[in-house]
Protein backbone atom coordinates (compact mmCIF):
# COMPACT_ATOMS: atom_id res chain seq x y z
CA UNK A 1 0.00 0.00 0.00
CA UNK A 2 1.10 3.38 -0.67
CA UNK A 3 1.41 6.13 1.81
CA UNK A 4 -0.94 8.64 1.55
CA UNK A 5 0.46 12.54 0.32
CA UNK A 6 2.45 14.66 2.91
CA UNK A 7 -0.75 17.06 4.55
CA UNK A 8 -0.42 20.48 3.97
CA UNK A 9 0.88 21.18 7.38
CA UNK A 10 3.52 18.64 7.04
CA UNK A 11 4.31 19.99 3.91
CA UNK A 12 4.69 23.67 5.50
CA UNK A 13 6.73 22.49 8.40
CA UNK A 14 9.17 21.41 6.01
CA UNK A 15 9.47 24.45 4.39
CA UNK A 16 10.12 26.25 7.70
CA UNK A 17 12.94 23.91 8.54
CA UNK A 18 14.44 24.48 5.28
CA UNK A 19 14.03 28.37 5.47
CA UNK A 20 15.51 28.15 8.90
CA UNK A 21 18.69 26.41 7.11
CA UNK A 22 19.19 29.15 4.36
CA UNK A 23 19.18 31.24 6.77
CA UNK A 24 21.83 30.11 9.13
CA UNK A 25 23.92 29.62 6.04
CA UNK A 26 22.77 33.26 5.07
CA UNK A 27 24.31 34.07 8.27
CA UNK A 28 27.31 31.68 8.79
CA UNK A 29 28.68 33.23 5.10
CA UNK A 30 28.65 36.51 6.65
CA UNK A 31 30.77 35.36 9.32
CA UNK A 32 33.16 33.67 6.47
CA UNK A 33 32.94 36.79 4.25
CA UNK A 34 33.92 39.24 7.71
CA UNK A 35 37.42 36.85 7.76
CA UNK A 36 37.57 36.54 4.17
CA UNK A 37 37.85 40.92 4.46
CA UNK A 38 40.73 40.58 7.39
CA UNK A 39 42.52 37.91 4.78
CA UNK A 40 42.54 40.49 2.18
CA UNK A 41 44.15 42.84 3.59
CA UNK A 42 46.59 44.48 3.03
CA UNK A 43 45.62 44.88 -0.59
CA UNK A 44 42.26 45.23 0.17
CA UNK A 45 39.93 44.89 -3.15
CA UNK A 46 36.57 44.44 -1.19
CA UNK A 47 34.74 43.82 -5.10
CA UNK A 48 36.26 40.77 -7.19
CA UNK A 49 34.40 40.41 -10.00
CA UNK A 50 36.49 37.51 -11.37
CA UNK A 51 36.16 35.48 -7.94
CA UNK A 52 32.35 36.43 -8.25
CA UNK A 53 31.85 34.86 -11.73
CA UNK A 54 33.65 31.97 -10.76
CA UNK A 55 31.23 31.11 -7.62
CA UNK A 56 28.03 31.83 -10.06
CA UNK A 57 29.66 29.52 -12.87
CA UNK A 58 30.00 26.69 -10.43
CA UNK A 59 26.44 27.12 -9.50
CA UNK A 60 25.39 27.25 -12.92
CA UNK A 61 26.93 24.34 -13.59
CA UNK A 62 25.34 22.00 -10.67
CA UNK A 63 21.49 23.94 -11.41
CA UNK A 64 18.83 21.24 -11.85
CA UNK A 65 15.21 21.51 -11.56
CA UNK A 66 12.33 23.63 -11.96
CA UNK A 67 14.04 26.94 -10.28
CA UNK A 68 14.90 29.65 -12.75
CA UNK A 69 19.28 30.13 -12.98
CA UNK A 70 18.59 33.61 -13.97
CA UNK A 71 16.48 34.03 -10.83
CA UNK A 72 19.63 31.85 -8.57
CA UNK A 73 21.95 34.53 -10.29
CA UNK A 74 19.95 37.49 -9.32
CA UNK A 75 19.85 36.06 -5.39
CA UNK A 76 23.34 35.22 -5.29
CA UNK A 77 23.78 38.83 -7.03
CA UNK A 78 22.16 40.12 -4.23
CA UNK A 79 24.45 38.50 -1.94
CA UNK A 80 27.13 39.03 -3.05
CA UNK A 81 27.17 42.73 -3.14
CA UNK A 82 25.72 42.76 0.34
CA UNK A 83 28.91 40.41 1.57
CA UNK A 84 30.89 42.67 -0.15
CA UNK A 85 29.79 45.88 1.39
CA UNK A 86 29.78 44.29 4.83
CA UNK A 87 33.78 44.40 3.80
CA UNK A 88 33.78 47.87 3.48
CA UNK A 89 32.36 51.10 1.90
CA UNK A 90 30.45 50.71 -1.42
CA UNK A 91 28.80 52.59 -3.96
CA UNK A 92 27.85 52.47 -7.62
CA UNK A 93 27.51 55.64 -10.35
CA UNK A 94 25.37 54.33 -13.12
CA UNK A 95 25.29 55.94 -16.42
CA UNK A 96 21.26 56.36 -16.80
CA UNK A 97 19.57 59.00 -18.13
CA UNK A 98 15.49 59.36 -17.86
CA UNK A 99 15.57 57.58 -21.47
CA UNK A 100 18.34 54.89 -20.57
CA UNK A 101 16.45 53.73 -17.24
CA UNK A 102 17.68 49.67 -18.19
CA UNK A 103 20.84 50.82 -17.11
CA UNK A 104 19.59 51.95 -14.01
CA UNK A 105 17.63 48.12 -13.67
CA UNK A 106 20.64 45.90 -14.52
CA UNK A 107 23.10 47.99 -12.36
CA UNK A 108 20.29 47.39 -9.70
CA UNK A 109 20.40 43.73 -10.10
CA UNK A 110 24.23 43.48 -10.42
CA UNK A 111 24.72 45.02 -7.71
CA UNK A 112 21.79 44.53 -5.37
CA UNK A 113 19.28 46.74 -3.88
CA UNK A 114 21.43 47.77 -0.28
CA UNK A 115 24.39 49.37 -1.91
CA UNK A 116 24.26 53.15 -2.52
CA UNK A 117 24.02 53.97 -6.25
CA UNK A 118 23.53 57.43 -7.96
CA UNK A 119 22.30 57.61 -12.01
CA UNK A 120 24.56 59.98 -13.65
CA UNK A 121 24.20 61.07 -17.23
CA UNK A 122 27.20 60.94 -19.40
CA UNK A 123 29.60 57.84 -19.09
CA UNK A 124 32.29 60.24 -18.38
CA UNK A 125 30.36 61.01 -15.02
CA UNK A 126 30.63 57.67 -14.46
CA UNK A 127 34.20 57.63 -14.91
CA UNK A 128 34.88 60.48 -13.02
CA UNK A 129 33.02 59.35 -10.11
CA UNK A 130 35.52 55.93 -9.79
CA UNK A 131 38.28 58.41 -10.90
CA UNK A 132 37.81 60.59 -8.00
CA UNK A 133 36.80 57.75 -5.22
CA UNK A 134 32.87 59.19 -4.85
CA UNK A 135 31.69 55.28 -6.68
CA UNK A 136 33.84 52.04 -6.19
CA UNK A 137 31.91 50.70 -9.57
CA UNK A 138 30.62 52.64 -12.56
CA UNK A 139 28.26 51.31 -14.97
CA UNK A 140 28.73 52.61 -18.95
CA UNK A 141 26.97 51.35 -21.64
CA UNK A 142 28.55 48.44 -24.10
CA UNK A 143 31.01 50.53 -26.24
CA UNK A 144 28.24 51.46 -29.72
CA UNK A 145 29.44 51.67 -32.97
CA UNK A 146 28.28 55.09 -33.68
CA UNK A 147 29.44 57.15 -30.54
CA UNK A 148 30.62 60.31 -31.72
CA UNK A 149 32.26 60.56 -27.90
CA UNK A 150 33.11 57.16 -27.09
CA UNK A 151 33.94 56.96 -23.15
CA UNK A 152 36.55 54.31 -23.65
CA UNK A 153 38.78 56.61 -24.76
CA UNK A 154 39.21 58.48 -21.43
CA UNK A 155 40.60 54.74 -20.49
CA UNK A 156 43.27 54.54 -22.76
CA UNK A 157 45.75 56.02 -20.40
CA UNK A 158 48.20 53.86 -18.63
CA UNK A 159 48.27 55.86 -15.12
CA UNK A 160 47.58 53.39 -12.66
CA UNK A 161 44.53 56.13 -11.13
CA UNK A 162 42.57 55.25 -14.29
CA UNK A 163 39.72 52.80 -13.85
CA UNK A 164 39.53 49.68 -15.76
CA UNK A 165 36.83 47.64 -16.86
CA UNK A 166 36.11 44.43 -14.52
CA UNK A 167 32.68 43.31 -15.18
CA UNK A 168 29.63 42.81 -18.06
CA UNK A 169 26.32 43.27 -17.16
CA UNK A 170 24.06 41.79 -16.86
CA UNK A 171 25.68 38.30 -16.26
CA UNK A 172 22.75 35.59 -16.90
CA UNK A 173 20.22 37.52 -18.42
CA UNK A 174 18.12 41.40 -17.90
CA UNK A 175 14.98 39.79 -16.69
CA UNK A 176 12.48 42.95 -16.61
CA UNK A 177 14.59 45.31 -16.76
CA UNK A 178 12.91 48.52 -18.60
CA UNK A 179 13.79 49.60 -22.07
CA UNK A 180 16.49 48.50 -24.68
CA UNK A 181 19.41 48.46 -23.35
CA UNK A 182 21.07 45.07 -23.36
CA UNK A 183 24.35 45.52 -21.83
CA UNK A 184 26.59 47.38 -19.85
CA UNK A 185 30.20 47.84 -18.58
CA UNK A 186 31.67 47.78 -15.12
CA UNK A 187 34.35 49.91 -14.03
CA UNK A 188 36.57 50.06 -11.29
CA UNK A 189 40.11 51.20 -9.85
CA UNK A 190 41.18 47.36 -9.89
CA UNK A 191 42.51 44.71 -12.12
CA UNK A 192 40.51 42.68 -14.95
CA UNK A 193 41.31 38.94 -13.21
CA UNK A 194 41.70 35.90 -15.47
CA UNK A 195 39.04 33.42 -14.99
CA UNK A 196 39.55 30.84 -17.66
CA UNK A 197 36.59 32.20 -19.57
CA UNK A 198 37.95 36.19 -20.46
CA UNK A 199 37.21 38.85 -22.96
CA UNK A 200 39.72 41.66 -23.30
CA UNK A 201 39.40 45.20 -24.50
CA UNK A 202 42.42 46.33 -26.17
CA UNK A 203 42.59 50.60 -27.12
CA UNK A 204 44.37 50.65 -30.00
CA UNK A 205 45.89 53.89 -31.37
CA UNK A 206 47.16 54.36 -34.91
CA UNK A 207 49.16 57.35 -36.93
CA UNK A 208 47.14 56.90 -39.43
CA UNK A 209 43.41 55.60 -40.70
CA UNK A 210 43.92 51.48 -41.81
CA UNK A 211 40.88 49.06 -42.28
CA UNK A 212 39.76 47.36 -38.99
CA UNK A 213 40.82 43.93 -41.38
CA UNK A 214 44.20 44.90 -41.23
CA UNK A 215 44.16 44.88 -37.40
CA UNK A 216 42.28 42.09 -37.26
CA UNK A 217 44.96 39.87 -39.40
CA UNK A 218 47.80 41.65 -37.37
CA UNK A 219 45.83 41.04 -34.08
CA UNK A 220 45.26 37.09 -35.01
CA UNK A 221 48.06 36.53 -36.62
CA UNK A 222 50.08 37.25 -33.05
CA UNK A 223 47.53 34.59 -31.76
CA UNK A 224 44.76 36.81 -30.44
CA UNK A 225 41.01 36.15 -31.58
CA UNK A 226 38.86 38.87 -32.24
CA UNK A 227 35.39 39.55 -31.27
CA UNK A 228 34.33 42.77 -31.95
CA UNK A 229 35.29 46.30 -33.45
CA UNK A 230 34.58 50.42 -32.53
CA UNK A 231 36.72 52.99 -33.87
CA UNK A 232 36.67 56.33 -33.82
CA UNK A 233 38.68 58.95 -35.79
CA UNK A 234 40.46 60.43 -33.23
CA UNK A 235 40.14 64.39 -35.72
CA UNK A 236 38.56 66.13 -32.91
CA UNK A 237 41.42 66.11 -30.43
CA UNK A 238 44.02 65.80 -32.98
CA UNK A 239 45.62 62.22 -32.29
CA UNK A 240 45.70 59.28 -34.88
CA UNK A 241 42.33 57.00 -35.10
CA UNK A 242 41.50 54.96 -31.93
CA UNK A 243 40.23 51.20 -31.97
CA UNK A 244 38.67 49.14 -29.41
CA UNK A 245 38.87 46.06 -29.44
CA UNK A 246 37.77 42.46 -27.89
CA UNK A 247 39.66 39.98 -27.69
CA UNK A 248 38.59 36.53 -27.36
CA UNK A 249 40.94 35.25 -23.87
CA UNK A 250 42.85 36.90 -20.93
CA UNK A 251 45.40 40.05 -22.22
CA UNK A 252 47.36 42.10 -19.51
CA UNK A 253 49.85 45.35 -20.57
CA UNK A 254 53.10 42.30 -20.37
CA UNK A 255 51.20 39.55 -22.99
CA UNK A 256 53.65 38.49 -25.29
CA UNK A 257 50.60 38.60 -27.52
CA UNK A 258 50.70 42.32 -27.83
CA UNK A 259 54.69 42.38 -28.69
CA UNK A 260 53.92 40.34 -31.56
CA UNK A 261 50.91 42.48 -32.60
CA UNK A 262 53.31 45.69 -32.24
CA UNK A 263 56.26 44.07 -34.35
CA UNK A 264 53.29 42.92 -36.94
CA UNK A 265 51.89 46.90 -36.73
CA UNK A 266 55.06 48.66 -37.21
CA UNK A 267 55.15 52.27 -36.90
CA UNK A 268 51.56 52.72 -37.57
CA UNK A 269 51.08 51.34 -33.92
CA UNK A 270 51.14 54.64 -31.47
CA UNK A 271 50.14 52.62 -28.50
CA UNK A 272 48.14 49.45 -27.41
CA UNK A 273 46.70 49.59 -23.78
CA UNK A 274 44.31 47.10 -22.23
CA UNK A 275 41.32 49.20 -20.77
CA UNK A 276 40.26 46.01 -18.80
CA UNK A 277 38.11 42.78 -19.37
CA UNK A 278 35.30 41.02 -17.55
CA UNK A 279 34.33 37.20 -17.09
CA UNK A 280 31.91 35.93 -20.15
CA UNK A 281 28.46 35.75 -18.55
CA UNK A 282 26.44 33.14 -18.83
CA UNK A 283 23.71 35.10 -20.81
CA UNK A 284 26.50 34.96 -23.45
CA UNK A 285 26.06 31.10 -23.53
CA UNK A 286 22.30 31.18 -23.41
CA UNK A 287 22.23 33.19 -26.46
CA UNK A 288 24.49 31.17 -28.21
CA UNK A 289 21.57 28.30 -27.49
CA UNK A 290 19.47 30.45 -28.20
CA UNK A 291 17.58 30.14 -25.17
O1 LIG B 1 36.11 36.03 -2.17
C1 LIG B 1 36.19 37.23 -1.85
O2 LIG B 1 37.20 37.92 -2.10
C2 LIG B 1 35.07 37.88 -1.15
O3 LIG B 1 35.18 39.04 -0.76
C3 LIG B 1 33.79 37.17 -0.94
C4 LIG B 1 32.76 37.51 -2.00
C5 LIG B 1 31.54 36.56 -1.76
O4 LIG B 1 30.55 37.00 -1.20
O5 LIG B 1 31.68 35.37 -2.08
C6 LIG B 1 32.34 38.94 -1.87
C7 LIG B 1 32.86 39.93 -2.66
C8 LIG B 1 33.81 39.67 -3.75
O6 LIG B 1 33.56 40.48 -4.85
C9 LIG B 1 33.87 38.25 -4.12
C10 LIG B 1 33.32 37.27 -3.36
Amino acid sequence: MSSPPPSLDDLRREIDEIDDKIHDLIMRRAQVVELIGIAKRPDNQIVRPGREATILRRLAARHTGTFPLPVVVRLWREMIATYSRIQGPMAVAVYAPEERRGFWDVSRDHYGGSIPMTAVNTPAAAIRAVADGTATVGVVPMPEEDDHDPWWRYLMNQDPKTPRVVASLPFCGRGNARGDDREALAIALIQHERTGDDRTLLGIELTEDKSRGRLKDALEAAGLTTVSFRSWTGRETGGGPLHLVEVADFVDAKDNRLAAFAANMGDILLRTIPIGGFAVPLSHAADARKI
